[in-house]
């Protein structure tokens, strides 16, 4: 107990490897004019600058400093368990948090749903280190309950001998007590949390994992952090959604939990959109790349049911790419492409190229192709990556069969005007959003970048608010990126958000912000 406060403080400093502050720390004790708040601190007793310094905006700057500081605050004050409730004190009660009880009944109530007042994303690039790789687009398609079993020869003829399906002028079903049904069982908006595993890099720094997935619904974020008299103390935050989905949860089942239950319903003149949004690193290409290829695969067997290929509905694919507010076909050389409004206010994409596909394998070469394109077309691909919006859409249309012979020669010129389309799942890779204070290490083109992206991801929002609300206006040209989704987000719409999020300590703060984020929309949906 010979030294002083601040010498204690500075060792610990020094040994969990925060030498600027530790330096400073050890300053303040000599000069001895400045006495902060004694208590924390393992009971050791240190007067210290760090809390002003802290203030100031000197403390842990980089994700190891955090990870150390952490470290540090767990070996000070509490013991490290990360279950709800073996939180040592003291513990600062947030509006999200649970108080004593911890019910699930509480935890639903208005007011400990947090506010609504957070701003734009606030995500930066941080750690995206390869994990322990696994080929996300080969796992196996394990058989979906929502498809409508496969129809077997005898089975096919009854249903088409019987001619008992009441179809529309669309040519589809209209049995309205099933399709009424299957709409009111999906969500208009849907939010859904995926949490990734650490990665090999933070495995190696032995960050901590600080965000517990309860059950299928809640998690629970444990925030370190200091106060100005040096204790430590860990904030908790409760969140809860649709579906939250911990870091052993596979690609399928992703798809089980957000796409599938939309799949059907694309056939009764749907239009859906599915995006994923989070910091960089957080897997939001990880979650959206085998989407499509799933989503594919169970399209094509609803096209071979009787009922749809007897109306001739065919699939069609189209994949481009917003990058700093212009629009390139993934699919055609990156070629420009121009954005217009038709007569009845269609958006139409001039110049879009679609292809016809009518299985998996072709749709695959697709998606692979269109992949390659977006990062051949970059300086540096993971750059370039995480500064598009990517999308990739899966149109159901009907093909009219053309009995007027003179239009049959000119079957080609004619092919746009015989097809209506029927429904239409959009899939969003969103880029992920800048951290301001990261712009001042960027260039200009960068910072412009940036601004674009967070433009579009604020439209994004606002759209998807006003959509909740059934507002007749819906303020689609805030950006590009809600101008091309604009049909998707009228009418009879399904959304499905996926937010990723990042378990380590060092992400915490842009993983917060990633949470409140979607916790509006969640909020919203309800
Ligand atoms: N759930 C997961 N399980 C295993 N690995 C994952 C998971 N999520 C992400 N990864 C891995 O983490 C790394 C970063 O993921 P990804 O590229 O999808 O991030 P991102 O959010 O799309 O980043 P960017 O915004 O830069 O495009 C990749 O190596 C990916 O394989």
């Amino acid at each position: 107990m010979g030294d002083s406060g601040d010498a204690v403080t500075a060792r610990w400093l020094q040994s969990a490897g925060l030498q600027h502050l530790a330096a400073s720390s050890a300053a303040g004790g000599s000069g001895g004019d400045y006495r902060g708040g004694m208590a924390g601190l393992g009971g050791a007793g240190a007067g210290s600058m760090l809390p002003s310094l802290l203030m100031q905006g000197y403390g842990p700057q980089s994700i190891e400093e955090k990870q150390r500081l952490y470290m540090l605050l767990r070996s000070l004050n509490f013991n490290g368990e990360s279950a709800p409730g073996s939180m040592s004190e003291p513990y600062t009660p947030t509006a999200q948090s649970f108080g004593g009880g911890n019910s699930v009944e509480s935890f639903y109530s208005p007011e400990l749903r947090g506010d609504l007042g957070a701003g734009l994303l606030d995500l930066h690039a941080m750690d995206d280190t390869e994990l322990l790789s696994e080929d996300v687009a080969s796992e196996p398609f394990e058989p979906s309950p929502f498809m409508p079993k496969e129809i077997d020869d005898e089975d096919e003829d009854l249903t088409s001998g019987s001619q008992q399906v009441p179809v529309d002028n669309y040519g589809l079903v209209t049995s309205e007590k099933e399709s009424t049904a299957r709409e009111n069982n999906v969500a208009k908006i849907k939010v859904v949390v995926r949490k990734r595993p650490l990665n090999r890099k933070e495995l190696s720094r032995k960050e901590e994992d600080i965000i517990t997935v309860h059950d299928s619904s809640f998690l629970t974020v444990y925030e370190p952090k200091l106060k100005v008299d040096l204790t430590a103390y860990v904030e908790k935050h409760e969140f809860c959604f649709d579906a939250v989905l911990d870091e052993h949860v596979s690609n399928d089942e992703v798809y089980r939990e957000t796409v599938e239950p939309i799949i059907p319903i694309i056939f009764q003149r749907t239009k859906a959109t599915c995006f994923a949004y989070g910091q960089t690193g957080s897997g939001k290409t990880y979650t959206m790349q085998p989407l499509p290829l799933r989503a594919a695969q169970d399209m094509v067997c609803l096209l071979h049911q009787p009922v749809y290929r007897n109306q001739n509905f065919k699939l069609w694919l189209s994949y481009f790419e917003i990058y700093g507010g212009k629009l390139f076909d993934l699919l055609s050389d990156r070629r420009q492409l121009l954005m217009r409004e038709d007569g009845k206010k269609q958006v139409c994409i001039v110049g879009l190229q679609e292809f016809e596909v009518s299985d998996v394998q072709v749709v695959k070469e697709y998606i692979e192709r269109g992949n390659a394109a977006r990062s051949t077309g970059s300086t540096g691909a993971n750059e370039e990556s995480s500064r598009s919006h990517a999308i990739l859409q899966l149109a159901v249309k009907k093909h009219i069969v053309v009995k007027d012979t003179r239009r049959l020669r000119d079957r080609d010129a004619n092919e746009a005007k015989n097809t209506k389309a029927v429904g239409k799942i959009s899939f969003i890779d969103l880029a992920g959003s800048e951290r301001g204070a990261d712009t001042t290490d960027n260039d200009r083109q960068t910072r412009i970048e940036g601004a674009e992206i967070n433009k579009s991801l604020l439209a994004l929002k606002e759209c998807i608010r006003a959509l909740d609300n059934d507002q007749i206006h819906i303020p689609f040209r805030g950006s590009k990126l809600t101008e091309v989704l604009r049909d998707s987000f009228v009418g009879n719409s399904r959304t499905v958000m996926i937010s990723c999020i990042s378990p380590n300590a060092g992400s915490c703060e842009h993983t917060l912000n990633t949470l409140r984020y979607a916790d509006r929309y969640f909020i919203m949906s309800k």
